[in-house]
């Protein structure tokens, strides 16, 4: 076996061996083929050297020459590139002016768009405005025939308001000769009292709407001789809360009187501060008697207008100081003032802001003199209806400060005030008792108050005195004279 292997193994090693021989054999063969190529190569290298060397130098010739070809070909290019630029900017432009006129006819086209709705709404408002116009038509031709029955009415009414109008004036008639009956029932003559709001103090007490208490207060016990308490009754005492309309609901009535043709009195009366000119005249808030008259007077006059009334109203403004009057209006001295002619309520406030300052000129002239002298306003009121007349005055009076002060204490210039005050304030009392008592002779002549006053205190006149008092301790001899002469005023309509 082991032979055997061997003499294999021989074997195949002597393949392998001749193999190899055979394989090197082989490529020597080639290499002497290659070296043979080689030389073969190289000779014909060298053979085509020159030929290589014309072909280069043909090559960069033709080189050069495609170069300047493409350099050429290149500008040419640039300038179509240019020319072409140019042409679009061109075509570009062109295509703007044609949008821009595209633009413009679309917004034409809007606006026809919208022309054409505008034309169709007002289409539409005319169709409105047709039926309207047929529906008016309508409405006026149905007016046409409620007016003709209207005038019909109207015809009707008219015949009907003339004899209402008949029965209107009748009654106004008897309603002025029922209201001067209540004023005379009520006394030609009248005293209220007003309390100044001023002080906590129980110096005066209110016994109902017509009698007050006066106390004595402790430090005047042993300096009067009075009784501790005495008692006042008017025919209205308001109290310190009343308020400015309360008391002319109280006295319209007397207004009312003017207006029915009877001369009225009302003055204010009372001591320096008691509240005269507010009552009279009040303040831009609280309107006074004076401007709450105008205002019903003048409503008044309108009503009788509207019955056919013909009328007039002046006014007047006077001053008496030292016993001497002034006409607030020329600013003249006077015996009797000057009454002006007034169309309306502005008119009279026109003229009384003219008295005003002509009175306050003299005031700072002549030191408070508003509180002492008498202020007079006047209102004349004239009318006519047929054979009907009317002629009656209003005077309203904001006397002076009634302040009894001792004359022979007082000099100069407060001695002549307080003796013309003293002196027309008591023969205003000495007038109210011998017209009310219906004596032969009335003093009017004694004062200038009387004097302007008297011929509207007789006959069927009326009067109303205003007291105005003070409610504070320190006051009460003044107040207890207020009242004391109230009381002698009030006692003449009794003895009536
Ligand atoms: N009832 C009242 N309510 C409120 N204020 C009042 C009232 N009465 C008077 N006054 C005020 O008291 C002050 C004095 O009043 P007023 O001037 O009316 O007094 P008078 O009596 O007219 O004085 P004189 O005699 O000096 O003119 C004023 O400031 C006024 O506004």
């Amino acid at each position: 076996m082991e032979k055997e292997l061997k003499d294999i193994r021989t074997h195949h090693l002597k393949l392998i061996e001749d193999k190899l021989i055979e394989l090197i054999t082989h490529k020597n063969r080639i290499l002497a083929v290659q070296s043979e190529e080689i030389g073969e190569f190289k000779k014909n290298f060298d053979e085509f050297k020159p030929l290589t060397q014309v072909i280069q130098k043909t090559t960069r010739e033709c080189l050069s020459d495609f170069q300047s070809k493409l350099d050429q070909a290149d500008r040419q290019a640039i300038q179509q590139f240019h020319q072409q630029q140019d042409q679009l900017e061109y075509h570009a432009s062109r295509l703007n002016q044609q949008q821009n006129q595209i633009q413009s006819i679309q917004e034409l086209f809007e606006q026809q768009t919208r022309s054409r709705l505008q034309i169709a709404e007002t289409q539409k408002a005319k169709e409105r405005m047709l039926i309207e116009l047929q529906q008016t038509k309508e409405e006026l031709e149905q007016k046409k025939f409620l007016k003709q029955q209207l005038i019909n009415n109207f015809k009707l009414s008219q015949q009907q308001q003339i004899q209402l109008q008949q029965e209107l004036k009748d009654t106004e008639h008897q309603k002025r000769y029922w209201n001067n009956l209540l004023q005379e029932a009520k006394g030609n003559i009248r005293v209220y009292c007003r309390i100044r709001p001023n002080s906590q103090e129980d110096m005066l007490l209110l016994n109902g709407e017509c009698t007050l208490v006066l106390r004595v207060p402790e430090r005047f016990l042993k300096s009067t001789n009075c009784q501790k308490e005495s008692s006042f009754n008017f025919e209205h005492i308001f109290s310190q809360e009343a308020d400015q309309q309360e008391i002319y609901n109280e006295l319209s009535d007397l207004v009312q009187n003017v207006v029915d043709g009877h001369n009225v009195c009302i003055f204010a009366y009372g001591q320096t501060g008691s509240g005269k000119t507010y009552t009279m005249q009040g303040d831009d808030y609280n309107k006074g008697v004076i401007p709450r008259a105008i205002e019903q007077i003048f409503k008044e006059r309108q009503g009788m207008l509207e019955l056919g009334w013909q009328m007039n109203i002046r006014v007047g403004f006077q001053e008496i100081y030292n016993e001497q009057s002034r006409d607030l209006i020329t600013n003249q001295k006077c015996d009797e003032v000057k009454l002006l002619d007034v169309k309306d309520i502005v008119e009279v406030a026109d003229h009384f802001n003219t008295a005003k300052k002509n009175r306050q000129v003299a005031e700072t002239l002549s030191n408070e003199a508003s509180s002492r002298s008498h202020f007079i306003f006047q209102l004349n009121l004239q009318g006519h209806l047929g054979d009907k007349q009317i002629n009656s005055t209003l005077n309203l009076i904001d006397l002076a400060g009634s302040e009894r002060a001792n004359v022979a204490k007082t000099e100069g210039d407060r001695f002549t005030e307080t003796k013309a005050i003293n002196k027309s304030l008591s023969a205003l009392g000495d007038v109210f008792n011998a017209l009310y008592t219906k004596q032969q002779h009335v003093p009017f002549r004694n004062s200038k108050l009387t004097f302007s006053l008297y011929k509207y205190m007789e006959g069927s006149s009326k009067t109303l005195m205003m007291v105005n008092i003070s409610s504070r301790s320190e006051d009460f001899q003044q107040t207890l004279a207020s009242l004391r002469f109230a009381e002698k005023v009030k006692t003449c309509s009794i003895k009536k």
